[in-house]
C-alpha cells in the first residue's frame, strides 16, 4: 500500500516541473485510492458481510463482470463459495435466499418505504411503468392493468391467434416438399419465436404488427432493439462511474450513443401511436387501455407517457416470452424422454390443431407443459440479471444484515436457480420437480422453491405474466402437436452459452422439425 511519506513528497517537489506535477498527481491519486480501499475493507458498514475482498474493495470486478456479459455466472460462483448473502461491490449486496425476494421487492404497507429501482439502471425508463417513481408507478400500473384483465385477454384472443396461426403457416411452408408432402426442415426457432412475439406485442402496443412473420425477417425497429442490448450494458456502466458523461458522448459521437437510437425509436413509436389513435376504433389493445382508463385521481396518461409505456411493453413483452420458448425448445430437443411425455399430453388433450387456442390451453390443464416451461425458465431465465434496487431511506434489515440506505440490492434469477442450497440437482433439467401435486415432486426438496420467481414479486412484478403463460402454452402446444424436435448442429448445442446484459444475446437455435404423422 502506498503511504504518504514526507521525505518523498519533498523530493518530488524539488524535481523539474515536467516531472513534478505528474508525480504529485500520481502520489495523491495513490493516496486517495488507498484510503478508499482501506475504508471499504475496514470501516464500511458492510465490512462484515461475506464475500471476496477484491470485489468489496472497488466496483471494478463487478463492472468487468457486467461488461463481459457474464455477471450472473460469476455471481453464482460467489454465492456457492460465500453463501446466500454476498458483498459483490463496496456498496452492493447480492442475495440467493428466497426470503430476499419478499424483503427487497415484496409489497410494502402504505407509509412504509420502498427499495426503489436503481437510477443508473432504470433512468431511461423514468416515464414508463418500469422505471417510474413509486407514485407514478401506481398510476401507470392502475391504468395499464385494464389491458391485462381477464376480459381484455378474452377480447385479445383473435388478435393473438392470428399471429400464432401465421407462425404455424410459415413453419408448414418450410416443412412441405414441392408436391406438398410433409418433410423435415431446419429452422432457427429462436428467430421465429421472436418474430411471433414481436408481431403480437407490436399489434397490442402500437395497433399494428411489425410484419416480421409476414416478411420472415426482423423489422428494422425490432433489429435495433435487439442490437441495442449490449450497448445498453455499456450505458449502465458509464452511468455507474460518470453519471454526467452520457450527455458529452451524445454530443461528441452521436452515432455511437445509444441514447440517439432511443430518441429515434421514441419518434417511431410516437408516429405509430398517433396513427393508431386516428383509427377511432375500439379494438381491445393496450393503446385503448392507456388512452381511455383513468387512474384513481382521475388523470389519464399524457402522449409522452403513452408512447414511453408502449415502447416498454414491446420490449418487456416480446423478447422475454421468445426466450422462454427458445429455452423450452432447446431443453425438449435435448431431452427426448421429456419431449415424448409432453407430446403425449398435448396430442391426447386435443382432437384437432384448430382446437388449440388461448382458452383451451388454459382449460386443458396441461400440467406437464407448465412444469416444462417453469423448468426451462429456471435454467434459462428470460431476465437473468439483477434488476437492481437501492435500499430505502433509513436503511433496512435484510436476510439478517443491517443494510445502509442506498446500498445496491441485487437478486439474480440465474444465481437463485443454480444455487445448490435452493434446488436438488440444480443443473439438471427435471420438470418433475414442479409436479408436487402429482407426487412426482416429492423426490425433491421443495422448501426453497420460492427462489424461482421469473416474473419477480410485489407491486412491481410482471404485469404480463398471464399473457406470457398463455402465449407460451399455445405456441408450444401447436408446435408439439405438429412436430418432433431434434437439435441440428454443434452451434445450437451451445445455445445456452451466451452473454447477457438486461436480456440475453441469444445465439441461433437450429432445430430439425420432423412433421408428425397423424
Ligand atoms: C416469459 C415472459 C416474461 C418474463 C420472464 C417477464 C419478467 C418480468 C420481470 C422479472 C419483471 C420485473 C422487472 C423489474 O423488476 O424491473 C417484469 C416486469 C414487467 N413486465 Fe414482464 N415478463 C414476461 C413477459 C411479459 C409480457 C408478455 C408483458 C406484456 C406485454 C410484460 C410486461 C411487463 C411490464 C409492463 C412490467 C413492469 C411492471 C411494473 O413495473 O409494474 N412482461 N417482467
Amino acid at each position: 500500500m502506498a503511504v504518504l511519506n514526507t521525505d518523498l513528497l519533498l523530493a518530488i517537489l524539488q524535481l523539474p516541473h515536467c516531472l513534478k506535477w505528474p508525480l504529485v498527481a500520481i502520489t495523491f491519486g495513490n493516496l486517495l485510492a488507498t484510503s478508499y480501499i482501506t475504508h471499504n475493507l475496514l470501516f464500511h458498514p458492510l465490512r462484515t458481510v461475506p464475500g471476496p475482498k477484491l470485489w468489496a474493495a472497488t466496483q471494478i470486478p463487478y463492472t468487468l463482470g457486467w461488461l463481459s456479459g457474464r455477471l450472473p455466472f460469476a455471481i453464482h460462483q460467489l454465492h456457492e463459495q460465500y453463501g446466500d448473502v454476498v458483498r459483490v461491490a463496496p456498496n452492493r449486496l447480492s442475495f440467493t435466499h428466497p426470503d430476499a425476494y419478499h424483503s427487497v421487492r415484496g409489497h410494502r404497507k402504505s407509509g412504509q418505504g420502498e427499495h426503489g429501482k436503481e437510477p443508473a439502471f432504470y433512468g431511461i425508463s423514468i416515464k414508463n411503468i418500469l422505471g417510474a417513481s413509486r407514485a407514478d408507478h401506481a398510476r401507470y400500473r392502475r391504468i395499464l392493468s385494464h389491458g391485462f384483465s381477464a376480459k381484455s385477454m378474452q377480447d385479445q384472443q383473435p388478435l393473438i391467434m392470428r399471429y400464432v396461426e401465421l407462425l404455424m403457416r410459415r413453419l408448414r411452408e418450410k416443412t412441405r416438399g414441392e408436391g406438398g408432402e410433409p418433410r423435415e426442415a431446419v429452422v432457427d426457432l429462436a428467430a421465429w419465436f421472436n418474430f411471433a412475439t414481436f408481431d403480437v406485442i407490436g399489434d397490442l402496443a402500437f395497433g399494428e404488427p411489425f410484419g416480421c412473420l409476414e416478411e420472415s425477417r426482423y423489422h428494422p425497429w425490432v433489429g435495433a432493439i435487439l442490437h441495442g442490448v449490449e450497448q445498453f450494458g455499456m450505458m449502465v456502466a458509464v452511468q455507474w462511474y460518470f453519471p454526467g458523461l452520457l450527455g458529452f458522448i451524445k454530443r461528441l459521437a452521436p452515432g455511437r450513443y445509444i441514447g440517439v437510437q432511443i430518441d429515434v425509436q421514441a419518434e417511431y413509436a410516437r408516429k405509430r401511436i398517433t396513427e393508431r389513435l386516428a383509427l377511432d376504433t375500439d379494438r381491445a389493445d393496450f393503446v385503448q387501455a392507456m388512452t381511455t382508463a383513468k387512474s384513481e385521481d382521475g388523470t389519464i396518461l399524457t402522449m409522452e407517457e403513452v408512447t414511453s409505456n408502449a415502447r416498454m411493453l414491446v420490449l418487456a413483452g416480446s423478447e422475454t416470452t421468445a426466450t422462454a420458448l427458445s429455452g423450452a425448445a432447446f431443453f425438449l430437443a435435448t431431452h427426448p424422454e421429456v419431449q415424448k411425455r409432453l407430446a403425449e399430453e398435448v396430442r391426447s388433450s386435443f382432437t384437432t390443431e384448430e382446437e388449440i387456442d388461448l382458452l383451451s390451453v388454459n382449460q386443458a390443464n396441461l400440467r406437464y407443459m407448465l412444469a416444462v416451461l417453469d423448468e426451462s425458465m429456471r435454467l434459462f431465465p428470460p431476465v437473468p440479471n439483477a434488476l437492481p434496487r437501492a435500499c430505502q431511506p433509513g436503511g433496512d434489515v435484510i436476510c439478517g444484515y443491517q443494510v445502509p440506505e442506498g446500498t445496491g440490492l441485487d437478486i439474480l434469477p440465474w444465481a437463485m436457480s443454480y444455487s445448490t442450497r435452493n434446488f436438488t440437482k440444480p443443473n439438471e433439467f427435471l420438470p418433475d420437480r414442479w409436479l408436487e401435486e402429482d407426487g412426482l415432486g416429492q423426490q425433491f426438496d421443495q422448501r426453497r422453491h420460492g427462489a424461482f420467481q421469473p416474473f419477480s414479486v410485489g407491486a412491481r412484478n410482471c404485469i404480463g405474466k398471464n399473457l406470457a403463460y398463455v402465449e407460451m402454452r399455445v405456441i408450444l402446444a401447436r408446435l408439439i402437436w405438429n412436430y418432433d424436435l431434434v437439435l441440428n448442429d454443434r452451434m445450437s448445442e451451445r445455445f445456452l452459452d451466451c452473454k447477457c446484459f438486461n436480456l440475453w444475446i441469444k445465439k441461433p437455435l437450429n432445430v430439425r422439425l420432423i412433421p408428425v404423422r397423424k
